[in-house]
């Protein structure tokens, strides 16, 4: 990363957007205006976390997503001021959302951009007080501006990802982002309703000593996953499961380690989507020295067909995710 544009740890998200955008001549705007979009919604979300519980927005919603999960009142909140928020930026022309069915159209046929989002990742870690957080990834669309986005503006690989990012509303909220050149994460001060930077330059670990995943479903994983978690045991690792995908991968990102969610007799395809959650966080993870494999393929490269497709996700530090394809492939070899 380019020295002259090192920013000290307490600039604001504002100042380090329009730094950034200063380093690249043909820059717009607009992607700057996008990230403050998603930054100002982040705050409106966090303040209604952290006064669930004094407010009749805990539990369930009383309807089921595409997904067939029952929306938490939470996720309808967020799926809502987030969908609002990037309306009204006018920067966006199309969202994917988890908790929409289809692709929303904002009305906003000039706007370059497709957002796809996990308003509220972590649904069931919601009324327990435990981190949750908020995922995105966004596109430039294909298609001519002047009309609404198309299915292919938002069945893009993760490889054309312009910017992809993550809150994380934990013991602090955070914003995590990239936009291809290096990953910065910013802290809240609510006192003050910014966020300043915190973690300049992310990089993470080659290895580490935590795996996370949920070994509920051990016996229905496939045979590579089995022998990569009692070959964890076996070293002594840590087990980490907070069951809330950006708390994991956020620790792990920071401090070394893995998270699997694999293919299971539950989930034949694994849980997570590709579109708003995996490929954000591959984007992220690649970009701090890190991987992210369904297995056998660099989820990035992965060219999506539907919407809210699931794929098993293997993400962390280098080292840790070659051994578990190491292990998936001798599956294979074996099989
Ligand atoms: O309970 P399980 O099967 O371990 O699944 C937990 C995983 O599901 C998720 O909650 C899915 O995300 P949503 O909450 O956004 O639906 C992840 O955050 C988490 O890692
Ligand atoms: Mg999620
Ligand atoms: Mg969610």
């Amino acid at each position: 990363m380019n020295d002259k544009l090192a920013l000290p740890v307490g600039t604001t998200l504002d100042r380090f957007i329009m730094r950034k955008q200063e380093a690249f001549p043909y820059a717009t705007g607009e992607l700057s205006q996008l990230l403050r979009d998603i930054a100002l919604a982040a705050k409106i979300v966090n303040r209604e976390i952290n006064r669930a519980g004094l407010l009749d927005v805990t539990g369930a919603y009383g309807q089921q997503n595409v997904q067939g999960e029952d929306q938490q009142k939470l996720d309808v909140i967020a799926n809502i001021r987030f969908i609002r928020a990037l309306r009204n930026g006018g920067e966006v022309c199309t969202i994917i959302s988890e908790e929409e069915d289809d692709i929303i159209q904002t009305g906003n046929i000039g706007g370059k951009y497709i957002v796809a989002i996990d308003p509220l990742d972590g649904s069931s870690n919601i009324d327990v007080n435990v981190s949750i957080g908020t995922i995105f990834s966004i596109y430039r669309r294909v298609s001519e501006q002047g009309a609404d986005g198309t299915m292919e503006d938002c069945l893009q690989k993760g490889v054309r990802q312009v910017a992809a990012g993550y809150v994380i509303y934990g013991s602090s909220t955070m914003m995590v982002y990239t936009t291809g050149h290096g990953v910065n994460g910013f802290t809240y001060d609510p006192s003050l309703g910014e966020f300043f930077l915190s973690h300049p330059n992310i990089t993470s670990p080659e290895t580490g000593s935590t795996y996370s995943i949920n070994e509920g479903s051990f016996n229905s994983f496939p045979e590579g996953v089995k022998q990569y978690v009692n070959y964890c045991k076996e070293s002594g690792y840590s087990a980490r499961y907070i069951g809330s995908l950006v708390a994991d991968f956020h620790r792990n990102l920071l401090k070394g380690g893995i998270y699997i969610y694999p293919a299971t007799a539950k989930a034949p395809n694994g849980k997570l989507r590709l579109m708003y959650e995996c490929n954000a966080l591959a984007f992220i993870v690649e970009q701090a020295g890190g991987k992210a494999t369904n297995g056998y393929q660099r989820i990035m490269e992965m060219q999506p067909t539907e919407l809210h497709q699931r794929c098993p996700l293997i993400i962390g530090s280098t080292e840790m995710v070659d051994k578990v394809e190491e292990y998936l492939k001798s599956e294979v070899e074996v099989g």
